[in-house]
């Protein structure tokens, strides 16, 4: 394994926008038609960003290796190519085609009088050896996932064993959804240009492109101005200190629900994640059976034996925020009492069977309300399949906010948080480690703990998405992602609550 999986981030994207692909194109042709910069000029930009980017990563190298497609992110790979071949270094360009049109054409004949000829690819079992491969196949133009020859050159590049910077897009990411439907470039570093892809950001993309770098390639402020984005990365933020006077009462009480029979560490996960992220108080409703356990484990939590539904109206009564799902189990039970926090209506968020609870019995939030779902319960939700709700995450999280009246959190790589009026914004933080059991009773209290610090629901999502991906980035440094556990994040996740770790 060469490469390992690579945050898709650099430090400075804060608050990053986001555009689909429809939205980038629109610029490229408002740039082009608006400020007439020709398209050739663009690409000679695209095309010096790139290497630029490569000189400064990969200062040494001096051998390259170019994967031209068809199109005109082939058309950046061939100026790419004549570029460093005046700059004085190695190159050699492989092409899926000759047939280059338009622009692509143009600097396909840059690069031949740059003294670089370009290469049929054909597949004898190797790539000739370079320093850095540039994969310039496809970009934004992508409309299936490549085969035949193009998906060999793609396996080869990905064995190659030499670093890979991708020009825009890894060619065989869908830069619009980040679904990446076949063969696709593993790379080290994604330049991608003049906005933001949203798909770079989530599903199968992060694992693809390495850190992303965006340039805009030089074009003015106002070209954006009334260009809103799709959709925004996080920033990364902490919540403002406490009132020196403050006292218990004041910073909300949560109320975690579940734990059925043999599942005692799902709620009290959810309950411990609730306190570590602030809560005043935190009261946990459970089968009587977890009490002494969880008394003895976390004496801070309030453990109280519910053995229906109205055993639980008092607890409802003095709560501010429901955590409800954790452990609920799909029973008698879980069922009654999840029936009555609905009807209690008090703001919640919903996770685990609380929410498989809800696809088999769905209504509308009156109450401020978050849903935490995975692809699996999203598509339960939505009455549709795994695959199809990560075809197209965005339209997933943004279905699922409006159908429900809630905020969604569709988890993940590249968790996205969706509110009902379409706003939506992308975490880009979190690691394949945090693929593990409690994650997401973890989250769940988190919300509620924020919910209940007087956070509107939005907010409550987006800080509460962000705190628990950087503190199972900041959990697995020095220690690595396997075998990380959920309680791990519990002290990282309170510094960086308080704006004390970086
Ligand atoms: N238009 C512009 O203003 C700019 C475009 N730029 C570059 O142009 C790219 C977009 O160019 P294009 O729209 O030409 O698209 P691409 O170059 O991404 O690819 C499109 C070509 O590949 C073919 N194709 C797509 N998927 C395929 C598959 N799976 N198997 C086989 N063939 C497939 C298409 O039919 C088309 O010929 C951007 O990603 C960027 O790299 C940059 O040069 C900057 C400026
Ligand atoms: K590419």
């Amino acid at each position: 394994m060469r490469r390992p999986y690579n945050r898709p981030m650099t430090a400075n994207t804060q608050g990053l926008a986001l555009h689909t692909v429809e939205q980038a194109r629109a610029l490229d042709r408002r740039a082009i038609d608006g400020l007439g910069i020709a398209g050739f000029e663009l690409m000679r930009r695209a095309a010096a960003a790139a290497l630029a980017a490569l000189r400064r990563r990969w200062p040494q190298a001096q051998r390259l290796l170019v994967c031209c497609g068809p199109g005109n992110n082939g058309g950046d790979g061939y100026l790419l190519a004549a570029l460093a071949r005046e700059d004085g270094l190695r190159v050699e360009v492989v092409e899926l085609s000759a047939a280059a049109r338009g622009d692509a054409a143009l600097a396909r004949e840059a690069c031949v009088r740059a003294g670089v000829a370009p290469r049929q690819w054909e597949d004898d079992g190797t790539l000739p050896h370079a320093d850095v491969v540039v994969d310039a196949l496809y970009g934004t133009g992508l409309r299936r996932a490549p085969e035949g020859a193009a998906a060999a050159l793609v396996a080869r590049i990905n064995a190659a064993g030499a670093p890979v910077l991708a020009v825009d897009v890894p060619s065989g990411v869908d830069a619009d959804t980040g679904r990446v439907p076949g063969a696709a470039v593993r790379a080290d570093v994604t330049v991608t240009f003049i906005v933001a892809k949203r798909g770079l950001y989530t599903g199968g993309a992060p694992a693809h492109t390495g850190v992303v770098e965006l340039d805009a390639l030089g074009l003015p402020a106002a070209l954006f101005r009334d260009a809103p984005p799709d959709a925004r990365l996080l920033a990364a933020q902490a919540l403002p200190p406490r009132a020196r006077d403050a006292h218990k009462g004041d910073n909300g009480h949560v109320l975690a629900i579940g734990g059925d029979r043999g599942t005692a560490g799902a709620i009290r996960l959810c309950g411990e994640a609730a306190l570590r992220a602030g809560a005043g108080l935190v009261s946990v409703a459970t089968q009587a059976e977890h009490i002494a356990a969880l008394n003895a484990a976390r004496p801070e939590l309030m453990a109280h034996a519910v053995n229906g539904p109205q055993a639980l109206q008092p607890l409802l009564a003095r709560a501010g925020v429901l955590a409800l799902g954790p452990g609920l189990g799909q029973g008698a039970w879980g069922h009654a009492l999840w029936l009555a926090a609905l009807d209690s209506g008090k703001p919640l968020v919903l996770d685990a069977d609380g929410l498989n609870l809800l696809a088999r019995d769905p209504r509308r939030f009156a109450q401020p309300a978050v849903l935490t779902p995975h692809p699996g319960e999203a598509a339960r939700l939505l009455g549709a399949t795994v695959a199809q709700v990560q075809a197209d995450r965005f339209a997933a999280a943004r279905a699922l906010a409006a159908r429900y009246g809630a905020v969604a959190v569709l988890k993940g790589a590249g968790s996205l948080v969706a509110e009902p009026d379409g706003r939506l914004d992308v975490c880009p933080w979190g690691n394949p480690g945090m693929a593990s059991g409690g994650m997401g009773d973890l989250l769940t209290g988190i919300v509620a703990a924020l919910l209940a610090q007087g956070c509107s629901a939005p907010e409550a999502a987006r800080l509460g998405v962000g705190l628990h991906a950087r503190a199972g980035d900041l959990a697995v440094r020095g220690e690595g992602e396997r075998g990380l556990l959920a309680s791990d994040l519990l002290a990282p996740l309170r510094r960086l609550l308080n704006g004390i770790a970086a």
